[in-house]
């Protein structure tokens, strides 16, 4: 999501920037080009409107055109208002009132609902709590074996729905059982249709008057752009939801939805799908986002990813070491077997900051590079891994030998080391503190 987005608005910053002095009318034709780019990434016109009219008061008053380093300020200004448009803090789950607390998943066939209905018990159950899942969708003929797929694979209790029962009484019977395991969130999976239509919402009211779910989370496709926002604004009006779920972030939607869904429904974005595995769900948090667009990286989304999977004193160790610059390849080859182990490498890459998603598609990153890499790094010796510098092009040549791999390979990785290593000693230059302070990394 975000490319030409990104590209777009990174070339009006360029040129903003690249000026001493800004006058009206630079302000007047930089507005002009992040108008057109949020157009094309299909965010709703009337949102694109204030938006473009809020930045531009903002950039046109006296402290940013008399400093020293107005360019910077209108970037700073662009991320903030893009902060606020998607909503300011991130909205967690509600699961307050009696145990369990259900949580309605709605939206139409095809979102994503069973499969973010599995993403939501694992993530719950990696917070403590302890989910049951439930398929009510009686409709589609599949839906309620993938679900309970979905909970054999993570291991969470499901409901046993035949799909000749009522979804009211499956939900009734699932929430008994599920107060009886002890269990303290209920995942309703509904059926989902086609289109929004009278009986579908019927049923999901009949649901929701003896439920009296805590939270109804909208499932809608990044994909679909405008029509998600459509789609959420008819599903908040009849059912009144509590916020959304974006999938397929993965894919490359341009983004309208996420910056347009919140101005327009009034309701927050809680989560997003970044893939089709189980793990594959994030929290949503607009000020990571913003940076995301303008290019700033992820790198917080980044560090929780990690922290989840790697034991803390590692983690601690690597910290301190990326902060020391003193990151080798040994340290990176211990680091990728830990990389491993936390999903598709692009998904990882994508959120490092300065890392273009276009540039990564071409790259085609295979998890077999890793094995590559792992091979190319264990062939060189531990001084060699300790101080890179000294492989001269002949230990270059054995070392390729060495690995089963070609020398351009080792070329590579070295570049990518020193690049990556470059690119650390910056962001710890810029006073990037322990990685936390997202500010710490703004270009200005
Ligand atoms: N790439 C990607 N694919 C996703 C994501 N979320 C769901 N999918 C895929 O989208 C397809 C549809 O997902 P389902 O969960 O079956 O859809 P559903 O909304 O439950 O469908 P109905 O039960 O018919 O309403 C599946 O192939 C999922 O793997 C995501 O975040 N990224």
């Amino acid at each position: 999501m975000f490319d030409s987005l990104n590209e777009r608005l990174g070339s009006v910053f360029k040129a903003l920037k690249g000026r001493g002095k800004l006058t009206e009318a630079h302000i007047e034709d930089g507005m002009k080009e992040v108008r057109m780019a949020l157009l094309e990434a299909d965010v709703h016109y009337r949102v694109v409107k204030q938006f473009v009219a809020d930045v531009k008061a903002r950039s046109l008053g006296r402290e940013v055109m008399e400093s020293l380093t107005p360019g910077q300020q209108v970037v700073k200004i662009v991320y903030e208002e893009l902060t606020r448009l998607m909503g300011e803090a991130s909205v967690p789950l509600e699961l307050s009132g009696p145990k369990p607390a259900v949580v309605m998943l709605v939206g139409l066939q095809g979102a994503g609902k069973t499969t973010t209905a599995g993403k939501l018990a694992l993530y719950l159950r990696k917070t403590g709590k302890k989910p049951y899942l439930v398929p009510a969708d009686v409709y589609r003929p599949a839906a309620i074996e993938q679900l309970q797929k979905l909970a054999g694979e993570i291991g969470v209790p499901v409901y046993p729905s035949e799909s000749s029962a009522d979804p009211l009484d499956i939900c009734l019977d699932a929430r008994e059982d599920a107060r009886k395991q002890g269990c303290d969130v209920l995942l309703v999976d509904t059926a989902g249709r086609l289109h929004v239509d009278e009986t579908l919402m019927a049923e999901l009211v009949r649901i929701r008057e003896k439920m009296t779910p805590s939270d109804i989370l909208l499932v809608a496709d990044a994909m679909t752009g405008q029509d998600a926002v459509k789609m959420a604004s008819a599903f908040d009006q009849d059912l009144g939801i509590g916020g959304i779920v974006l999938t397929k972030t993965d894919g490359d939607a341009r983004g309208g939805a996420a910056l347009s869904i919140r101005s327009v429904t009034g309701r927050p974005v809680k989560f997003v799908g970044t893939g089709e595995k189980i793990s594959a769900l994030d929290l949503f948090h607009p000020d990571r986002m913003a940076s995301r667009i303008l290019g700033m990286g992820d790198t917080l989304s980044l560090i929780e990813k990690a922290q989840e999977m790697v034991d803390e004193k590692q983690a601690a160790d690597l910290e301190r070491k990326l902060r020391k610059n003193e990151f080798t390849l040994e340290d990176f080859r211990d680091q990728l077997r830990q990389v491993r182990k936390m999903g598709p490498i692009g998904d990882l890459l994508k959120m490092l900051p300065g890392v273009n998603e276009k540039a990564l598609g071409k790259m085609n990153i295979d998890e077999r590079e890793l094995v590559r890499v792992e091979a190319i790094i264990n062939s060189m010796t531990p001084e060699e891994r300790r101080r890179h510098a000294i492989i001269n092009g002949s230990r270059r040549k054995r070392i390729a030998r060495g690995s089963g791999t070609r020398v351009q390979d080792v070329n590579q990785l070295l570049k990518n080391y020193t690049q990556t290593m470059k690119m650390v000693k910056k962001l710890n230059k810029g006073g990037l503190k322990g990685m936390r302070g997202m500010r710490g990394m703004l270009p200005f």
